[in-house]
């Protein structure tokens, strides 16, 4: 039995999955996430990052072990409450919808009045800085504006907890880089947990509080790292000595992950 420290809100205890058609995605994957943590999945293509993603969401069950979120399976806890939030890859934004609308549309699907739909609509459109868009259609947004409005769609119920699926892979470089500052003021501001899945070492380094770094698949927790940049992080961090050193220390766990699994 593994022991959870008091403030885990995310274990993962032994999880295997394996899908139906033989795919060993995770193995033997352990983690634990403390409230209030950035905590980034970094690994290899392939590795089972989405999956260990989608499982705390409660999309997909664990075939042996267990994953537990605010201590309930996460099936159960999705049915019951707003805690957990995904942002995917693509924005997925209703382009029939105005910027608002679709910010909108979740709430009021949870039966959140009118008045008090548009009221939090509006809160969160400002914290992502497109409150002055929220008229807009989608088509008329640029592709960070557009993850913006998907990030402000996922906080709009307060969730405690954010889960986040490469979600600036698509966009440009620069764009990524300003998206990065601005998810991290977001995070401070939310008062939320974020779960956020990358290939990237820089994104990884330049956002977490700590690095769950996943061996090649199957999955398997190889490391996790303390990030100890502190908060708030800006971008002239980028060029600091104790930016590059971190982002060596993290390549090279990843790199000896993927030893590893050649030699299995
Ligand atoms: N529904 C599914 N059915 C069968 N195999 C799947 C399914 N979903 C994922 N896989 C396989 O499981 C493994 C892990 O996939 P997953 O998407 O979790 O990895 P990842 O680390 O997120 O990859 P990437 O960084 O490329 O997005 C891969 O080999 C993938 O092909």
């Amino acid at each position: 039995m593994t022991s959870t420290s008091n403030n885990a809100i995310v274990t993962f205890e032994h999880v295997n999955k394996v899908y139906g058609n033989g795919t060993i995605a995770l193995s033997d994957f352990n983690l634990e996430v403390n409230e209030g943590d950035f905590v980034s999945f970094l690994g290899p293509s392939g590795c089972g990052k989405s999956t260990a993603l989608r499982m705390v969401a409660g999309l997909g069950e664990a075939t042996r072990g267990e994953v537990k979120v605010f201590g309930q399976s996460p099936k159960q806890l999705i049915k019951e409450s707003n805690d957990i939030a995904f942002v995917f890859q693509e924005a997925n934004l209703l382009p029939w919808r105005r910027v608002i609308d679709n910010v909108i549309l979740p709430l009021e699907l949870r039966g959140m009045s009118k008045r008090q739909s548009k009221e939090e609509a509006i809160r969160v459109l400002e914290m992502v800085g497109l409150k002055d868009y929220a008229s807009a259609y989608p088509r008329e947004l640029s592709g960070g504006m557009k993850m913006r409005v998907s990030i402000a769609r996922a906080l709009a119920a307060k969730p405690k907890l954010l889960l986040m699926d490469e979600p600036f892979a698509a966009l440009d470089e620069m764009t990524r880089q300003n998206l990065q500052l601005e998810l991290l003021q977001i995070w401070e501001k939310a008062n939320t947990t974020i779960l956020f899945v990358t290939h990237n070492v820089f994104e990884a380094a330049f956002l977490s509080s700590k690095i769950a770094v996943m061996s090649a698949r199957p999955g398997r927790l190889s490391a996790t790292i303390d990030v100890d940049l502190p908060y708030p992080r800006t971008l002239e961090m980028r060029t600091d000595r104790q930016f590059a050193n971190l982002v060596k220390f993290a390549s090279e766990k990843l790199e000896r992950s993927s030893e590893q699994k050649e030699l299995v």
